[in-house]
């Protein structure tokens, strides 16, 4: 058998119908595995508008002037105990990168779908155009197609899940890649003195890591108040920088119990915690759940950035940091942690969970 390339070797998920494709030829009627049954309870509670607060919005520029950046990192890190996601405005990517990538990928997901499936998911890998998380046949689906690949760094990537349709689109990602891992490494650099020299070798660390791009593409629904695009789930990863591609929001990120519309700002990153940023921190820092609602107007597109360590990294509570506190995580070395990921369904902090010490 051929030898697992790249995140392969991670784990697999199970093959489903094209989502884009099922909604192009539905009736009204939603097939029964994308009903959620929890979706009655959210309305119940009229918790889909828990309140008009916004998450916070921090200028990466200031971040790095000298005039400003101990104001602004001290705003980075009340974002981060507060909130666990923020928006970030002035971060220096060239806007025809960004613009450039939009319109290729709007490109490769309007081809007609057996174009797309020249880069479909191999069965037992995780990479390429299908789903991630589809551990079983009886499971919840969700409401979106996934094009999921490794970017960074470089020896991780396998072209043969790239689009080449439209021509430009890989040289798109790559520029798009480099431009996100920079943003990624100051915000990371500046989270590391916030929380303590100790960190810094994290931030050594993440340097080095691997980059993956999920270009989640969310057809409209006819009964949109039945699904859910993206199931609840914190990221598992360091950071996530994700860009909303379009003008329609559906991020919503849980808060007081209820679930917080994300209304995307034009040209700006919406940044989360990861939970590995809450293991390394032994809980400073949280990880927070969040999901990707639908519409039945138009598809929706965002491209999750996931930011995370390396093979040969531990992933576990920095022992400086934790000092005399009651340690709350497991040390796993970055691989067996990756394997469990790729094992699980999207659930709440599940994977998280697992790696808490009292259970
Ligand atoms: O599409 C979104 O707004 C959320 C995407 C997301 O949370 C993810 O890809 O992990
Ligand atoms: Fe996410």
């Amino acid at each position: 058998m051929e030898a697992k390339a790249g995140i392969g070797r991670f784990g697999r998920s199970l093959k489903v119908d094209n989502v884009q494709a099922l909604a192009k030829k539905l009736g009204s009627e939603i097939p029964d595995r994308y009903v959620r049954p929890e979706r009655k309870e959210d309305i119940a509670a009229g918790d889909d508008e828990v309140s008009d607060e916004s998450i916070p919005i921090i200028d990466f520029g200031k971040l790095f002037d000298s005039e400003y950046s101990d104001e602004e990192a001290a705003k980075l890190h009340s974002a981060c105990e507060d909130w666990g996601f923020f928006q970030i405005i002035n971060h220096g990517i060239p806007q025809d990168i960004i613009s450039k990538l939009r319109e290729d990928i709007e490109e490769f997901f309007s081809l007609p779908l057996e174009e797309r499936e020249n880069f479909a998911q191999l069965p037992g890998q995780v990479e390429g155009y299908g789903q991630t998380f589809v551990q079983s046949e009886e499971q919840k689906l969700d409401w979106g197609d996934m094009l999921f690949i490794a970017t960074l760094p470089p020896s991780f990537k396998q072209l043969r899940f790239w689009p080449t349709n439209p021509s430009s689109c890989r040289k798109s990602i790559d520029e798009y890649a480099v431009e996100l891992k920079r943003v990624a490494d100051g915000l990371l650099q500046i989270i590391s003195k916030n929380l303590g020299d100790e960190f810094g070798n994290v931030y050594e660390m993440f340097k080095g890591g691997m980059q993956t791009l999920r270009f989640n593409y969310y057809p409209p629904c006819p009964s949109p108040e039945k699904v859910l695009g993206l199931s609840p789930h914190s990221d598992a990863v360091v950071l996530t920088l994700l860009l909303q591609m379009n003008e329609m929001h559906g991020l919503q990120i849980k808060r007081n119990g209820g679930w917080l519309p994300v209304k995307a700002l034009p040209r700006a990153f919406i940044v989360n915690i990861g939970d590995i940023i809450e293991i390394l921190c032994n809980g400073k820092y949280k990880s927070i759940e969040h999901r990707a609602v639908v519409n039945h107007e138009k598809e929706r597109i965002s491209v999750a950035g996931f930011h995370t360590l390396n093979i040969g990294d531990f992933v576990g509570p920095i022992p400086e940091i934790v000092k005399g506190d009651e340690l709350l995580y497991k040390s796993l070395p970055f691989e067996e942690y990756a394997k469990q990921i790729f094992a699980s369904k999207l659930e709440g902090k599940s994977i998280l969970d697992r790696m808490k010490l009292d259970e």
